[in-house]
């Protein structure tokens, strides 16, 4: 993680689960008030359908952090995290037994972005990634095939990385990049030709475009009944939309859950899921990171032979879909991006994006060893 005292946006870690005892005595059942002391609906609902608690969980514990340092100090239960480090190594400390898995195979990197490339802070419009890590990124791109597959809407990532020489699947995949003329097949009825930002024609996969107007218009509506929760944000990425209560005020969160739980009723063909700190509504479409990991590599001609082994990096429980898809085919494996420990479909783990950064530069090390002991 990147400290730097005097850099803004400040990077975050989230807040601990709080447990339903405690969630019960601080919120009890029909007495949340708005700001505007209007009495909202009871919340049996998002209580009984576990929405609340997912919502609370959803996030690492919190790590104590030294006030104007932005230091954080370990949690107590070091034991926990060693034990847990035994279940997800280091990929670092274990780039030996990577390298030995890689070899004489050509390894493939799938990349998310919030929590893996850029750090978690407050504003996701301001979640920038460092000079360094992109070159990091680029350099990787010069070895191996590398996508970025991120729950931001396509155009966003492609401008926040700005590296034309990886593939783009934004929308959690449900907007998907590629060239026209790889070795792989994209003979698929969700498959239209574009042209991407330098002119270039394209291939792009888009199973969830019939419902561009219905997020669009849930998007609208979920900004006029977020409007006066303060803190909460709504972005539209095309194909999905989040609303965001990292900065709501943790009394306010059942009711974030609350309206968002009511609208979506009226939408049936639109379902919910939980990132950090963040609902992310998207269509009821069997499409996820895992299936979008699939389709890159059958697109890309990376699939056919089991001569590629990928692998995808992320933070999130969305990133579980991809891990769990190359845990299942025996293919390739994950990295999970966590400083505490979690249950996860991974095989490794990254304390941070520092550590992200650290192990693209020592696959680059490992690529160009290779490079070199294969032209002789
Ligand atoms: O799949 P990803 O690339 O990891 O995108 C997942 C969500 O990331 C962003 O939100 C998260 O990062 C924000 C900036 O650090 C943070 O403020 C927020 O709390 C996190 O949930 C993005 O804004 C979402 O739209 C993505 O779905």
């Amino acid at each position: 993680m990147d400290l730097n005292i005097n850099k803004t946006p400040h990077v975050l870690t989230d807040p601990a689960p709080v447990n339903k005892s405690r969630l019960g005595s601080s919120f009890p059942s029909g007495r949340f008030m708005m700001s505007s002391r209007k009495k909202i609906p009871k919340l049996d609902d998002v209580r009984s359908n576990g929405w609340l608690d997912a919502m609370i969980s959803s996030s690492p514990p919190r790590k104590r952090l030294v006030k104007d340092f932005n230091i954080e100090i370990a949690p107590e239960d070091d034991f926990a995290q060693r034990a847990w480090m035994l279940e997800y190594p280091s990929a670092i400390t274990s780039f030996g037994h990577i390298a030995a898995q890689a070899k004489n195979k050509k390894i493939a990197i799938f990349l998310d972005y919030d929590g893996t490339l850029s750090p978690i802070v407050d504003d996701p419009d301001r979640a920038t990634i460092s000079d360094a890590m992109r070159a990091a990124v680029k350099n990787v791109a010069k070895y191996f095939p590398t996508a970025i597959i991120s729950g931001r809407s396509r155009d966003k990532v492609y401008e926040l990385v700005g590296l034309t020489e990886l593939y783009y699947a934004g929308s959690h995949g449900m907007d998907i990049m590629t060239p026209v003329n790889p070795n792989g097949s994209s003979e698929d009825l969700n498959c239209i030709k574009s042209t991407d930002q330098q002119g270039k024609e394209v291939n792009l996969f888009q199973p969830a475009k019939e419902f561009i107007p219905v997020i669009e218009e849930v998007y609208n509506s979920l900004v006029e009944i977020t409007k006066c929760i303060k803190g909460a944000k709504v972005e539209n990425h095309k194909f999905c939309a989040s609303v965001h209560y990292r900065n709501v005020d943790e009394k306010d969160w059942p009711i974030v859950a609350q309206r968002v739980h009511d609208h979506l009723k009226q939408y049936p063909r639109l379902r919910l899921t939980h990132g950090r700190k963040v609902l992310e509504v998207r269509p009821v479409i069997e499409w996820n990171k895992g299936k979008a990991v699939e389709f890159l590599l059958d697109s890309l001609g990376l699939s056919k032979n089991d001569d590629f082994l990928p692998i995808f990096i992320g933070d999130d429980k969305t990133d579980e879909d991809a891990f769990k898809v190359l845990r299942k085919g025996n293919r390739g494996f994950g990295i999970l991006v966590s400083s505490v420990p979690k249950e996860s479909n991974a095989f490794y783990s990254l304390r941070d994006p520092s550590e992200v950064k650290k192990f693209l530069k020592t696959l680059v090390k490992w690529g160009k060893m290779e490079k070199n002991s294969t032209r002789f």
